[in-house]
């Protein structure tokens, strides 16, 4: 076998480090409710004044000067770090900063520069795009507006696009922003076109076959029963309803008809998953250089294998990746091959509520995040995690308690919907994913809930195997030294990826050359990814990280820390000199 080759050999340097001088911070009430806005004056002041040596006559440009700098000179920056993720380091002290990651959608209430910045400020690591809402001229806005805002003023904020899919979902209300379905009226759900606004309580199905498919004395739920119908009577093109259950009916709602207390999926379930609009969106998403794409409905996993293949035969190298949605029947019932495939998954609780009973849907979420960690893809939660805020300036005591067991459960990412996409505070919603997520984390470190999940071997190669048992060990070693950080130098991003698995106490500095390895390693749980030119010349490659980032004031001489490479799959632990 190949384990005695120089490329397989294992280092592992003991340098008796010292004892890390530094604990975690505690997080004061005041810190942790902090607005945006005041973040972001907090960011401006803190970096106008700081002082940033240059320990290697380059410039270390401050955060300010990296808000300050245009596009080239930011790519000519030695070393790049998020300006959002610096602040963190520096109000909460590195071991305290945010392992989970924030997803906000981008829609009406934050597509303008200054609320994409304000969400950067506050947190936001991707930003998603639903394909489902908007035409492609706004999606591509909001896409370049994110890229600028990396590039002017030094974030590293991913870009998600999310595929429509071919679920039955309703039309666009003619323009309203939402329609509310009353006790007792009648309404016309029809598959008819309608160039005007539709006349009124009309609305359009995108389903050919919907009238055809549904009987009188079904149930239809609008949004998995946000407001529910009972079919009355078929006319034709349309289909004429009863109101039951009042609510709110938003633009393009998901549709679903249940007859005797299950789902009825005739022939939408033959529905290709990726439908000739999703092709054209994907076609849009490489063009636009996305960093993910979610895919709406995934059935199995050879649509995510065909999408991979189309995408690495267009985008000159494939470096977008695949996740899957996990949301209806199906999916549930090929989990485990379609996470394989996928390069991440999100729980999108949203239609997978109005697909099996909603009492299922916390066991399946902790599945679900389960396995993605056993296989190594990240996993983000999504959905109705802080829905009153789309309303209301405070979360609802049970919001809180969801967005505190996907923490718990140690999803790599929260998402925001519509809290961010239409909510009238979508700032305030993403400060309180922030403060939630770092007060659990902390609760979790405090408590030294080290959890005894086995993880089981991932990976294929004999390489990739070294690699694991490597970040499987210094996982294990960083929390009995309590070291205050793991250093990860990483070309492909795969070894930063098996570290976040681990889960270790202390937060993981991730350096890759990549800008876009940098900004796809942004969606995994702990890692602060940086992107730096780097050598194979390990000792050359710590000392440079040592002295840049000591020049930024994020580590201090002492500071105890474990470095690993996937170039030479080494591991050493030692004092920052
Ligand atoms: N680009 C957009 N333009 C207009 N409204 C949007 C846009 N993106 C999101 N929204 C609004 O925010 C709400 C929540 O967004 P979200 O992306 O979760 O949509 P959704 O309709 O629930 O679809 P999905 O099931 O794919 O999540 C939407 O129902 C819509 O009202
Ligand atoms: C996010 C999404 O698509 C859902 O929850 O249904």
């Amino acid at each position: 076998m190949a384990a005695s080759t120089a490329a397989h050999s294992l280092l592992l340097h003991l340098t008796a480090p010292r004892k890390p001088t530094t604990g975690a911070t505690p997080l004061p009430p005041s810190t942790l409710r902090l607005s945006t806005r005041h973040r972001l004056s907090r960011l401006t002041t803190n970096c106008s004044n700081s002082d940033f040596p240059n320990p290697n006559g380059i410039l270390v440009a401050p955060p300010s000067a990296a808000a300050a700098t245009s596009s080239s000179s930011s790519s000519s920056s030695p070393i790049e770090v998020d300006v959002a993720t610096e602040a963190d380091l520096r109000e909460n002290g590195f071991r305290s900063t945010r392992r989970t990651k924030l997803v906000c959608t981008v829609g009406p209430a934050t597509c303008g520069a200054d609320e994409l910045e304000a969400l950067a400020v506050g947190g936001m690591n991707v930003a998603r795009v639903n394909m489902c809402h908007g035409d492609r001229e706004w999606h591509r806005g909001v896409i370049r507006a994110v890229r600028r805002l990396n590039e002017e003023k030094g974030f590293a904020v991913a870009v998600m696009m999310d595929t429509e899919g071919s679920e039955i979902h309703m039309g666009d209300l003619g323009g309203a922003a939402a329609a509310k379905a009353e006790d007792g009226e009648i309404w016309t759900f029809s598959v008819r076109s309608f160039e005007a606004p539709p006349p009124e309580r009309t609305i359009h199905v995108n389903y050919e076959g919907f009238a055809e498919d549904v009987r009188v004395g079904d149930d239809l739920l609008v949004d998995g029963g946000m407001a529910r119908f009972e079919v009355i009577e078929k006319l034709g093109p349309d289909v004429k309803c009863l109101c039951t259950d009042p609510g709110l009916l938003l633009p393009r709602a998901n549709l679903t008809f249940w007859r005797d207390g299950s789902i009825v999926r005739e022939r939408n379930a033959m529905l290709p998953t990726i439908s000739s609009k999703d092709w054209l969106d994907i076609d849009f998403g490489i063009s636009e250089g996305v960093d993910f794409i979610a895919v709406s409905f995934v059935k199995s996993a050879e649509v995510i294998n065909h999408l991979k293949s189309y995408i690495a035969a267009r985008s000159r190298g494939g470096d977008i990746a695949v996740i899957a949605k996990i949301e209806s029947i199906d999916s549930l019932k090929n989990l485990e091959e379609i996470i394989r495939a996928s390069d991440g998954a999100m729980v999108a609780r949203g239609d997978m509520g109005a697909q099996i009973p909603l009492e299922q849907v916390p066991s399946i979420q902790q599945k679900i995040v389960k396995l993605c960690r056993q296989l190594n893809k990240p996993v983000i939660v999504a959905s109705q995690l802080l829905e009153s805020m789309i309303e209301y300036p405070t979360p609802t005591r049970a919001e809180v308690a969801d967005v505190s067991e996907a923490v718990r459960q140690r999803a790599d990412a929260l998402m925001l919907s519509g809290e961010s996409a239409m909510g009238r505070y979508p700032e305030k919603a993403l400060s309180v994913l922030r403060s939630v997520s770092l007060r659990i984390e902390k609760w979790w470190r405090e408590e030294k809930r080290h959890e005894e999940l086995e993880l089981q071997d991932v990976s294929s190669s004999f390489s990739d195997k070294i690699s694991e048992e490597i970040c499987i060990s210094a996982a294990k070693m960083a929390n009995k030294l309590e070291v205050d950080a793991v250093f990860v130098y990483t070309k492909s991003g795969h070894m930063a990826s098996l570290l976040s698995r681990c889960r270790p106490d202390c937060p993981i500095f991730a350096f890759t050359n990549s800008t876009s390895v940098r900004r796809r390693l942004n969606l995994q749980w702990g890692l602060i990814p940086f992107r730096l030119s780097f050598s194979d010349d390990m000792e050359s490659n710590l000392n440079r990280t040592f002295s840049l980032l000591k020049a930024r004031g994020m580590i201090q001489s002492g500071d105890l820390v474990i470095a690993l490479s996937d170039m030479l799959q080494s591991i050493q632990v030692m004092n920052v000199p």
